[in-house]
């Protein structure tokens, strides 16, 4: 199971996160976030995917942040359609020299209809799910993943919204296939600044050996 980190926003914080070798780390491009990132990322080891987390935005400008920041990963986190994705896709696919994956996010209530992920299947690389709240993301709550029964795509999901340490045994029940797991507000001193003794404690209580065999297949 991968991690991602979210929320980055600090250079010498984002070297000393970097550090733990998480799979990947997210930038927030959206204005009004507490953790808004506009600076430089500093060197980090080519494992760690950058991820430019995006709401609403034009696809030119995700794609110029892309190219600005070398991300490679695109996190759509508001209210993109299928054809957004579906043209973003073939704007990233008709580039020679990169590839970035694209993970799409919902915000889940007890009311989500999964029915509507189908069209995205083929336009993106993974589903996100994240609580539904008053933000668009980084919201600090858990929502009730029993929903996630209702969940019968193969595609791998990135487990989102008020993930802490406590809810490492939740997630090792879990069915569903969780291809990593996203982290934020709950490892923070302050908006964007990581608390990395806790993050090292939560990658060691997430070892795959006590992963179900649903989730272990990423492993692979
Ligand atoms: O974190 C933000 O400030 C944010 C603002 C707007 C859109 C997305 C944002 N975060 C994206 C993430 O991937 C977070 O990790 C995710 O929402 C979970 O955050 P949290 O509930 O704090 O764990």
């Amino acid at each position: 199971m991968k991690l991602k980190i979210c929320g980055m926003k600090y250079p010498d914080n984002i070297l000393e996160t970097g550090a733990l070798l998480p799979d990947y780390m997210g930038f927030i491009f959206w204005e009004k976030s507490a953790r808004y990132f506009d600076g430089t990322i500093p060197e980090l080891i080519h494992t760690i995917r950058k991820t430019g987390v995006f709401v609403d935005e034009t696809v030119d400008n995700v794609l110029s942040t892309a190219d600005k920041y070398h991300l490679q990963a695109v996190q759509l986190h508001g209210k993109e359609t299928v054809e957004f994705c579906r043209e973003l896709r073939a704007k990233i696919d008709a580039k020679i020299d990169v590839t970035i994956e694209i993970i799409k996010t919902f915000s889940i209530d007890e009311s989500f209809d999964f029915e509507v992920l189908a069209p995205f299947e083929k336009v993106c690389d993974y589903f996100l799910f994240d609580t539904k709240g008053k933000l668009p993301g980084g919201n600090g709550t858990t929502f009730d993943w029993k929903i996630l029964e209702n969940y019968k795509s193969e595609k791998p999901i990135f487990l989102s919204g008020g993930i802490g340490i406590e809810e490492i045994p939740a997630i090792k029940n879990l069915k569903v296939p969780i291809y990593a797991i996203d982290v934020n507000s709950k490892f923070e001193t302050e908006p964007g600044l990581k608390n990395t003794t806790l993050l090292r404690k939560f990658q060691k209580n997430l070892k795959p050996a006590t992963l179900n065999p649903k989730q272990l297949y990423n492993e692979l």
